[in-house]
Protein backbone atom coordinates (compact mmCIF):
# COMPACT_ATOMS: atom_id res chain seq x y z
CA UNK A 1 0.00 0.00 0.00
CA UNK A 2 2.88 2.46 0.63
CA UNK A 3 3.57 2.05 -3.22
CA UNK A 4 -0.02 3.35 -4.08
CA UNK A 5 0.23 5.93 -0.81
CA UNK A 6 3.44 7.72 -2.59
CA UNK A 7 1.31 7.69 -6.10
CA UNK A 8 -1.54 9.17 -4.44
CA UNK A 9 -0.15 12.91 -5.77
CA UNK A 10 -0.33 11.88 -9.68
CA UNK A 11 -3.21 9.16 -9.82
CA UNK A 12 -6.72 11.10 -9.92
CA UNK A 13 -8.33 11.81 -6.87
CA UNK A 14 -10.35 9.31 -5.07
CA UNK A 15 -8.34 6.18 -6.61
CA UNK A 16 -7.71 3.03 -4.56
CA UNK A 17 -6.58 -0.46 -4.68
CA UNK A 18 -9.90 -2.94 -4.34
CA UNK A 19 -9.54 -6.53 -2.25
CA UNK A 20 -8.01 -7.94 -5.91
CA UNK A 21 -5.14 -5.57 -5.30
CA UNK A 22 -6.37 -3.76 -8.72
CA UNK A 23 -6.53 0.08 -8.61
CA UNK A 24 -9.55 1.62 -9.26
CA UNK A 25 -10.40 4.58 -10.92
CA UNK A 26 -13.86 6.34 -10.29
CA UNK A 27 -14.36 3.34 -8.23
CA UNK A 28 -14.49 0.99 -11.60
CA UNK A 29 -11.79 -1.53 -11.48
CA UNK A 30 -9.05 -0.88 -14.46
CA UNK A 31 -8.71 -4.25 -15.17
CA UNK A 32 -12.17 -4.74 -16.00
CA UNK A 33 -12.04 -1.48 -17.91
CA UNK A 34 -9.43 -2.19 -19.91
CA UNK A 35 -11.26 -5.80 -20.73
CA UNK A 36 -14.56 -3.72 -21.38
CA UNK A 37 -12.83 -0.84 -23.54
CA UNK A 38 -9.13 -2.58 -25.13
CA UNK A 39 -6.02 -0.74 -24.67
CA UNK A 40 -4.45 1.25 -25.27
CA UNK A 41 -7.13 3.77 -23.82
CA UNK A 42 -7.39 7.16 -21.80
CA UNK A 43 -9.51 6.75 -18.86
CA UNK A 44 -10.79 10.18 -16.51
CA UNK A 45 -12.17 10.24 -13.23
CA UNK A 46 -14.68 12.86 -13.98
CA UNK A 47 -15.00 14.24 -10.45
CA UNK A 48 -11.37 14.92 -10.45
CA UNK A 49 -11.53 17.33 -12.81
CA UNK A 50 -14.46 18.46 -10.88
CA UNK A 51 -12.70 19.10 -7.59
CA UNK A 52 -9.94 20.62 -9.38
CA UNK A 53 -12.13 23.31 -11.35
CA UNK A 54 -14.47 24.03 -7.66
CA UNK A 55 -11.06 24.71 -6.51
CA UNK A 56 -9.95 27.14 -8.65
CA UNK A 57 -13.16 28.88 -8.55
CA UNK A 58 -13.22 28.82 -4.89
CA UNK A 59 -9.98 29.75 -4.20
CA UNK A 60 -10.66 32.89 -6.42
CA UNK A 61 -13.91 33.80 -4.75
CA UNK A 62 -12.27 33.64 -1.56
CA UNK A 63 -9.70 36.45 -2.43
CA UNK A 64 -11.54 38.61 -5.10
CA UNK A 65 -14.97 39.60 -6.46
CA UNK A 66 -14.75 39.83 -10.34
CA UNK A 67 -12.97 36.81 -11.94
CA UNK A 68 -13.53 34.02 -14.76
CA UNK A 69 -11.81 30.77 -14.56
CA UNK A 70 -10.88 29.83 -17.92
CA UNK A 71 -10.64 26.31 -19.25
CA UNK A 72 -7.68 26.61 -21.81
CA UNK A 73 -8.85 23.52 -23.76
CA UNK A 74 -5.81 23.02 -25.75
CA UNK A 75 -4.99 20.82 -22.21
CA UNK A 76 -8.17 18.31 -23.13
CA UNK A 77 -10.19 19.05 -26.37
CA UNK A 78 -13.14 17.19 -26.07
CA UNK A 79 -16.98 17.52 -26.03
CA UNK A 80 -17.17 15.97 -22.87
CA UNK A 81 -14.65 17.26 -20.76
CA UNK A 82 -15.97 20.82 -22.36
CA UNK A 83 -19.53 19.79 -21.89
CA UNK A 84 -18.48 18.99 -17.63
CA UNK A 85 -16.16 22.18 -17.52
CA UNK A 86 -19.37 24.65 -18.65
CA UNK A 87 -21.34 22.85 -16.06
CA UNK A 88 -19.22 23.89 -13.44
CA UNK A 89 -19.42 27.28 -14.19
CA UNK A 90 -16.31 27.89 -16.20
CA UNK A 91 -15.79 29.93 -19.15
CA UNK A 92 -13.38 28.69 -22.11
CA UNK A 93 -10.06 29.67 -24.04
CA UNK A 94 -9.96 27.96 -27.69
CA UNK A 95 -6.99 28.38 -29.79
CA UNK A 96 -8.30 27.21 -33.44
CA UNK A 97 -11.25 27.09 -34.98
CA UNK A 98 -11.65 23.44 -34.61
CA UNK A 99 -11.31 23.97 -30.88
CA UNK A 100 -14.00 26.75 -31.35
CA UNK A 101 -16.46 24.08 -33.26
CA UNK A 102 -15.85 21.68 -30.02
CA UNK A 103 -16.24 24.10 -26.92
CA UNK A 104 -19.72 25.32 -28.83
CA UNK A 105 -20.34 21.68 -29.56
CA UNK A 106 -19.57 21.10 -26.01
CA UNK A 107 -22.16 23.82 -24.64
CA UNK A 108 -20.06 26.86 -24.01
CA UNK A 109 -21.82 29.87 -25.09
CA UNK A 110 -20.19 31.95 -27.70
CA UNK A 111 -20.04 34.69 -25.21
CA UNK A 112 -18.24 32.72 -22.29
CA UNK A 113 -15.36 31.72 -25.57
CA UNK A 114 -11.95 33.60 -25.77
CA UNK A 115 -10.63 32.99 -29.32
CA UNK A 116 -6.62 32.66 -28.91
CA UNK A 117 -4.00 32.06 -31.49
CA UNK A 118 -0.73 33.58 -33.09
CA UNK A 119 -1.58 32.97 -36.70
CA UNK A 120 -5.50 32.92 -36.93
CA UNK A 121 -6.35 32.55 -40.56
CA UNK A 122 -9.09 35.37 -41.71
CA UNK A 123 -11.91 31.71 -41.85
CA UNK A 124 -11.22 31.17 -37.79
CA UNK A 125 -11.50 35.36 -37.28
CA UNK A 126 -14.78 35.12 -39.50
CA UNK A 127 -16.00 31.92 -37.99
CA UNK A 128 -15.24 33.49 -34.42
CA UNK A 129 -17.41 36.91 -35.00
CA UNK A 130 -20.16 34.73 -37.14
CA UNK A 131 -20.52 32.77 -33.57
CA UNK A 132 -20.58 35.74 -31.48
CA UNK A 133 -17.25 34.61 -29.70
CA UNK A 134 -16.72 37.09 -26.54
CA UNK A 135 -13.74 38.39 -26.70
CA UNK A 136 -10.70 37.89 -29.54
CA UNK A 137 -7.21 37.57 -27.86
CA UNK A 138 -5.16 40.01 -29.81
CA UNK A 139 -1.15 38.73 -31.05
CA UNK A 140 0.51 40.78 -33.70
CA UNK A 141 -0.58 43.65 -35.78
CA UNK A 142 -1.73 41.87 -38.59
CA UNK A 143 -4.22 39.82 -36.44
CA UNK A 144 -5.27 43.29 -35.48
CA UNK A 145 -5.80 44.84 -39.32
CA UNK A 146 -7.62 41.46 -40.17
CA UNK A 147 -9.70 41.15 -36.98
CA UNK A 148 -10.82 45.38 -37.46
CA UNK A 149 -11.90 44.27 -40.75
CA UNK A 150 -13.88 41.25 -40.31
CA UNK A 151 -15.96 43.19 -37.62
CA UNK A 152 -15.83 46.13 -39.81
CA UNK A 153 -17.84 44.23 -42.15
CA UNK A 154 -20.09 42.98 -40.22
CA UNK A 155 -20.78 45.95 -38.16
CA UNK A 156 -19.75 43.92 -34.96
CA UNK A 157 -18.17 46.31 -32.22
CA UNK A 158 -15.44 43.05 -30.54
CA UNK A 159 -14.26 42.92 -27.42
CA UNK A 160 -10.32 42.19 -27.68
CA UNK A 161 -7.80 41.72 -25.34
CA UNK A 162 -3.90 42.12 -26.03
CA UNK A 163 -1.39 39.48 -25.60
CA UNK A 164 1.78 40.91 -23.86
CA UNK A 165 4.91 38.80 -23.55
CA UNK A 166 5.82 40.59 -20.23
CA UNK A 167 9.82 39.92 -20.93
CA UNK A 168 9.48 37.71 -18.11
CA UNK A 169 9.34 33.61 -18.99
CA UNK A 170 8.35 31.43 -16.01
CA UNK A 171 10.99 28.13 -15.23
CA UNK A 172 10.02 25.20 -17.09
CA UNK A 173 11.16 23.66 -20.38
CA UNK A 174 12.02 25.85 -23.15
CA UNK A 175 9.34 24.26 -25.30
CA UNK A 176 6.89 25.37 -23.02
CA UNK A 177 8.25 28.85 -21.89
CA UNK A 178 6.36 31.82 -23.39
CA UNK A 179 6.94 35.23 -21.64
CA UNK A 180 10.09 35.78 -23.01
CA UNK A 181 10.29 38.87 -25.51
CA UNK A 182 11.84 36.99 -28.28
CA UNK A 183 8.68 34.68 -28.90
CA UNK A 184 6.29 33.65 -31.23
CA UNK A 185 3.49 34.49 -29.17
CA UNK A 186 1.99 38.28 -27.97
CA UNK A 187 3.61 41.68 -28.28
CA UNK A 188 6.96 42.52 -26.25
CA UNK A 189 5.99 45.51 -24.02
CA UNK A 190 6.99 48.41 -26.56
CA UNK A 191 5.16 46.70 -29.50
CA UNK A 192 1.80 46.54 -26.78
CA UNK A 193 2.24 50.28 -26.35
CA UNK A 194 1.94 50.74 -30.06
CA UNK A 195 -1.02 48.10 -30.43
CA UNK A 196 -2.86 49.37 -27.35
CA UNK A 197 -2.11 53.23 -29.01
CA UNK A 198 -3.65 51.84 -32.61
CA UNK A 199 -6.86 49.78 -31.06
CA UNK A 200 -7.63 52.98 -28.97
CA UNK A 201 -8.47 54.81 -32.03
CA UNK A 202 -10.35 51.83 -33.56
CA UNK A 203 -14.17 52.21 -34.21
CA UNK A 204 -14.71 48.09 -34.28
CA UNK A 205 -12.50 46.60 -31.88
CA UNK A 206 -12.77 47.63 -28.09
CA UNK A 207 -9.79 47.06 -25.79
CA UNK A 208 -10.61 45.68 -22.42
CA UNK A 209 -7.52 44.26 -21.29
CA UNK A 210 -4.33 42.73 -21.18
CA UNK A 211 -3.55 38.71 -21.12
CA UNK A 212 -0.07 37.01 -20.33
CA UNK A 213 0.62 33.28 -20.28
CA UNK A 214 4.36 33.36 -19.42
CA UNK A 215 4.72 29.54 -19.68
CA UNK A 216 3.28 25.60 -19.09
CA UNK A 217 3.82 22.93 -16.23
CA UNK A 218 5.70 26.02 -13.77
CA UNK A 219 6.38 24.59 -10.31
CA UNK A 220 7.73 27.81 -8.77
CA UNK A 221 5.65 30.87 -8.87
CA UNK A 222 8.23 33.73 -8.58
CA UNK A 223 8.05 35.12 -12.10
CA UNK A 224 4.29 35.71 -11.88
CA UNK A 225 4.72 38.88 -9.61
CA UNK A 226 7.49 40.75 -12.19
CA UNK A 227 5.59 39.45 -15.06
CA UNK A 228 2.23 41.48 -13.60
CA UNK A 229 4.77 44.63 -12.79
CA UNK A 230 5.92 44.73 -16.16
CA UNK A 231 2.10 44.70 -17.56
CA UNK A 232 1.56 47.71 -14.98
CA UNK A 233 3.82 49.59 -16.85
CA UNK A 234 1.25 49.67 -19.90
CA UNK A 235 -1.58 51.80 -18.60
CA UNK A 236 -4.74 51.02 -16.54
CA UNK A 237 -7.04 48.14 -17.59
CA UNK A 238 -10.60 47.00 -16.53
CA UNK A 239 -9.37 43.61 -17.08
CA UNK A 240 -6.02 41.30 -17.03
CA UNK A 241 -5.84 37.47 -17.87
CA UNK A 242 -3.15 36.75 -16.16
CA UNK A 243 -2.73 33.07 -18.06
CA UNK A 244 -2.45 29.59 -16.74
CA UNK A 245 1.08 27.91 -16.12
CA UNK A 246 0.13 25.68 -12.79
CA UNK A 247 2.58 22.87 -13.22
CA UNK A 248 1.13 18.91 -12.10
CA UNK A 249 2.94 16.38 -10.54
CA UNK A 250 3.91 13.23 -13.25
CA UNK A 251 6.16 11.72 -10.61
CA UNK A 252 5.99 10.45 -7.31
CA UNK A 253 8.42 12.87 -5.81
CA UNK A 254 7.10 15.79 -7.15
CA UNK A 255 5.15 18.54 -5.08
CA UNK A 256 3.71 21.44 -7.46
CA UNK A 257 2.11 24.93 -5.59
CA UNK A 258 -1.27 23.63 -4.47
CA UNK A 259 -3.84 25.92 -6.39
CA UNK A 260 -4.58 28.22 -3.47
CA UNK A 261 -1.07 29.61 -3.07
CA UNK A 262 -0.99 29.87 -7.00
CA UNK A 263 -4.66 31.89 -7.20
CA UNK A 264 -2.88 33.59 -3.70
CA UNK A 265 0.24 34.75 -5.64
CA UNK A 266 -1.82 36.24 -8.92
CA UNK A 267 -4.22 37.46 -6.82
CA UNK A 268 -1.92 38.95 -4.31
CA UNK A 269 0.34 40.90 -7.21
CA UNK A 270 -3.10 41.63 -8.80
CA UNK A 271 -4.10 43.63 -5.39
CA UNK A 272 -1.02 45.35 -4.60
CA UNK A 273 0.15 46.15 -8.40
CA UNK A 274 -2.83 46.92 -10.44
CA UNK A 275 -5.47 47.01 -7.40
CA UNK A 276 -8.33 45.80 -6.53
CA UNK A 277 -11.10 47.16 -8.51
CA UNK A 278 -10.22 44.84 -12.01
CA UNK A 279 -11.75 41.76 -13.17
CA UNK A 280 -9.35 39.05 -13.13
CA UNK A 281 -9.48 35.81 -15.23
CA UNK A 282 -6.93 32.73 -14.88
CA UNK A 283 -6.60 30.22 -17.91
CA UNK A 284 -5.39 26.78 -16.37
CA UNK A 285 -5.28 24.26 -19.00
CA UNK A 286 -3.04 21.21 -17.35
CA UNK A 287 -3.65 21.89 -13.51
CA UNK A 288 -7.83 21.07 -14.35
CA UNK A 289 -7.17 17.42 -16.30
CA UNK A 290 -4.00 16.66 -15.92
CA UNK A 291 -4.24 14.01 -13.08
CA UNK A 292 -7.92 12.98 -13.96
CA UNK A 293 -6.74 10.25 -16.28
CA UNK A 294 -4.88 7.10 -16.57
CA UNK A 295 -3.55 5.44 -19.66
CA UNK A 296 -3.68 1.79 -19.56
CA UNK A 297 -1.88 -0.28 -22.34
CA UNK A 298 -1.57 -4.04 -22.79
CA UNK A 299 2.14 -5.21 -22.88
CA UNK A 300 3.36 -7.27 -26.07
CA UNK A 301 6.84 -7.99 -25.41
CA UNK A 302 9.75 -7.90 -23.11
CA UNK A 303 13.41 -8.16 -24.21
CA UNK A 304 16.23 -8.39 -22.25
CA UNK A 305 19.66 -6.79 -23.56
CA UNK A 306 21.46 -4.33 -22.19
CA UNK A 307 18.67 -3.25 -20.56
CA UNK A 308 14.46 -4.42 -20.45
CA UNK A 309 12.47 -3.25 -22.44
CA UNK A 310 8.71 -3.65 -22.20
CA UNK A 311 7.00 -3.15 -25.35
CA UNK A 312 3.46 -2.04 -25.31
CA UNK A 313 0.23 -2.05 -27.43
CA UNK A 314 0.84 2.45 -27.61
CA UNK A 315 3.47 4.80 -27.43
CA UNK A 316 4.28 8.38 -28.85
CA UNK A 317 1.01 8.42 -31.14
CA UNK A 318 -1.09 8.48 -27.83
CA UNK A 319 1.53 10.55 -25.42
CA UNK A 320 4.36 12.53 -27.28
CA UNK A 321 5.37 14.56 -24.49
CA UNK A 322 8.22 12.15 -23.45
CA UNK A 323 9.20 12.67 -26.98
CA UNK A 324 8.95 16.63 -26.90
CA UNK A 325 9.89 17.37 -23.78
CA UNK A 326 11.99 14.50 -22.21
CA UNK A 327 8.90 13.92 -19.74
CA UNK A 328 9.14 11.46 -17.22
CA UNK A 329 6.05 9.37 -16.21
CA UNK A 330 5.39 6.45 -13.34
CA UNK A 331 4.41 3.21 -14.72
CA UNK A 332 2.82 0.09 -12.61
CA UNK A 333 0.64 -3.03 -13.65
CA UNK A 334 -3.15 -2.31 -13.33
CA UNK A 335 -3.86 -5.93 -11.35
CA UNK A 336 -1.03 -5.71 -8.87
CA UNK A 337 -1.18 -2.16 -7.79
CA UNK A 338 0.22 -2.31 -4.37
CA UNK A 339 3.49 -3.43 -5.85
CA UNK A 340 3.69 0.02 -7.53
CA UNK A 341 7.87 1.15 -7.52
CA UNK A 342 8.98 -2.67 -6.96
CA UNK A 343 10.80 -5.18 -9.12
CA UNK A 344 13.27 -4.91 -12.11
CA UNK A 345 14.08 -1.85 -13.74
CA UNK A 346 13.18 -1.49 -16.78
CA UNK A 347 12.08 0.58 -19.81
CA UNK A 348 8.32 1.14 -21.30
CA UNK A 349 8.60 1.06 -24.98
CA UNK A 350 6.01 2.41 -27.33
CA UNK A 351 5.56 0.20 -30.37
CA UNK A 352 6.28 3.20 -32.84
CA UNK A 353 9.01 3.06 -35.57
CA UNK A 354 11.90 5.43 -33.58
CA UNK A 355 14.10 5.05 -30.72
CA UNK A 356 13.02 7.66 -28.83
CA UNK A 357 9.62 6.48 -28.61
CA UNK A 358 9.99 5.41 -24.81
CA UNK A 359 7.34 6.21 -22.25
CA UNK A 360 8.99 5.74 -19.07
CA UNK A 361 12.74 4.80 -18.65
CA UNK A 362 14.29 2.93 -15.78
CA UNK A 363 10.90 2.43 -14.07
CA UNK A 364 10.80 -0.54 -11.41
CA UNK A 365 8.37 -3.14 -13.05
CA UNK A 366 6.67 -6.00 -10.84
CA UNK A 367 8.24 -8.93 -13.08
CA UNK A 368 6.24 -8.18 -16.26
CA UNK A 369 5.24 -10.39 -18.37
CA UNK A 370 3.18 -10.52 -21.79
CA UNK A 371 -0.53 -9.56 -20.93
CA UNK A 372 0.59 -7.47 -18.11
CA UNK A 373 -1.97 -3.90 -18.15
CA UNK A 374 0.18 -1.10 -17.14
CA UNK A 375 -0.61 2.12 -16.26
CA UNK A 376 0.86 5.20 -16.61
CA UNK A 377 -0.71 8.08 -14.53
CA UNK A 378 -1.30 11.84 -15.04
CA UNK A 379 -1.96 11.40 -18.94
CA UNK A 380 -5.47 14.23 -18.92
CA UNK A 381 -3.68 17.35 -20.38
CA UNK A 382 -1.94 17.03 -23.83
CA UNK A 383 -2.32 13.29 -24.35
CA UNK A 384 -5.36 13.00 -26.26
CA UNK A 385 -4.69 16.61 -27.46
CA UNK A 386 -1.78 15.81 -29.24
CA UNK A 387 -2.54 11.98 -30.38
CA UNK A 388 -1.98 11.49 -33.68
CA UNK A 389 -1.64 8.46 -36.28
CA UNK A 390 1.98 7.56 -36.90
CA UNK A 391 2.39 4.17 -38.07
CA UNK A 392 -1.46 3.76 -39.12
CA UNK A 393 -2.06 3.60 -35.26
CA UNK A 394 -5.79 4.43 -34.89
CA UNK A 395 -6.11 7.23 -32.09
CA UNK A 396 -7.60 5.33 -28.43
CA UNK A 397 -10.82 6.15 -26.84
CA UNK A 398 -11.64 8.36 -24.18
CA UNK A 399 -13.53 6.77 -21.38
CA UNK A 400 -15.03 8.78 -18.43
CA UNK A 401 -15.12 6.61 -15.10
CA UNK A 402 -17.93 7.98 -12.17
CA UNK A 403 -19.30 5.70 -9.12
CA UNK A 404 -18.43 2.91 -10.23
CA UNK A 405 -19.65 3.42 -13.92
CA UNK A 406 -17.91 4.18 -17.15
CA UNK A 407 -18.67 5.76 -20.68
CA UNK A 408 -16.50 5.91 -23.59
CA UNK A 409 -16.76 9.88 -24.92
CA UNK A 410 -14.50 9.69 -27.54
CA UNK A 411 -14.31 6.62 -29.76
CA UNK A 412 -10.98 4.34 -30.66
CA UNK A 413 -10.48 5.41 -34.24
CA UNK A 414 -10.79 2.69 -37.00
CA UNK A 415 -8.67 1.52 -39.97
CA UNK A 416 -11.70 2.67 -41.91
CA UNK A 417 -10.83 6.26 -39.75
CA UNK A 418 -7.19 6.56 -40.97
CA UNK A 419 -8.16 6.04 -44.98
CA UNK A 420 -10.99 8.11 -44.67
CA UNK A 421 -9.55 10.90 -45.87
CA UNK A 422 -7.93 9.68 -48.59
CA UNK A 423 -9.13 10.41 -52.24
C1 LIG B 1 -2.49 31.32 -23.94
C2 LIG B 1 -2.45 30.12 -23.07
N1 LIG B 1 -3.26 30.08 -22.02
C3 LIG B 1 -3.30 29.00 -21.21
C4 LIG B 1 -2.50 27.92 -21.43
C5 LIG B 1 -2.63 26.76 -20.51
O1 LIG B 1 -1.49 26.53 -19.85
P1 LIG B 1 -1.37 25.36 -18.79
O2 LIG B 1 -1.80 24.12 -19.43
O3 LIG B 1 0.06 25.40 -18.47
O4 LIG B 1 -2.22 25.75 -17.61
C6 LIG B 1 -1.60 27.94 -22.50
C7 LIG B 1 -0.66 26.82 -22.72
O5 LIG B 1 0.42 26.82 -22.13
C8 LIG B 1 -1.58 29.06 -23.34
O6 LIG B 1 -0.78 29.12 -24.39
N1 LIG C 1 1.89 20.59 -24.95
C1 LIG C 1 2.61 21.10 -23.82
C2 LIG C 1 1.99 22.31 -23.23
C3 LIG C 1 1.74 23.34 -24.23
C4 LIG C 1 1.31 24.57 -23.61
C5 LIG C 1 0.44 25.37 -24.52
N2 LIG C 1 0.79 26.75 -24.53
C6 LIG C 1 2.85 20.02 -22.79
O1 LIG C 1 2.42 18.94 -22.95
O2 LIG C 1 3.47 20.21 -21.80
Amino acid sequence: MAATQQLSNVLPLGSSINDLGHLEIGGCDAVELAREFGTPAYFVAEDDIRTRARAFVEALRARHDDFDVLFASKAFPCTAVYRLLAEEGLVCDVASGGELHLALRGGFDASRIYLHGNAKSLAELEQAIDAGVGHVVLDSFMDIDRLERVAADRGVHQAVLIRVTPGVAGRTHAKISTGQADSKFGFGLDDARLAIERLRRSNSLNLVGLHMHIGSQLLSLEAYRPAVEALATLGDFPTYNFGGGLGVAYTAGQQPPAIEDYIDTKISALHEILGRDKRILIEPGRSLVANSTVTIYTVETIKRNVSTWVGVDGGMSDNLRPMLYGSVYEAFFADRAALAGTGERAHVAGKHCESGDVIVRDVPLHEPKAGDLLVTPATGAYGHAMANNYNGIPRPPVIFCKDGDARVVVRRETYDDLAARDV
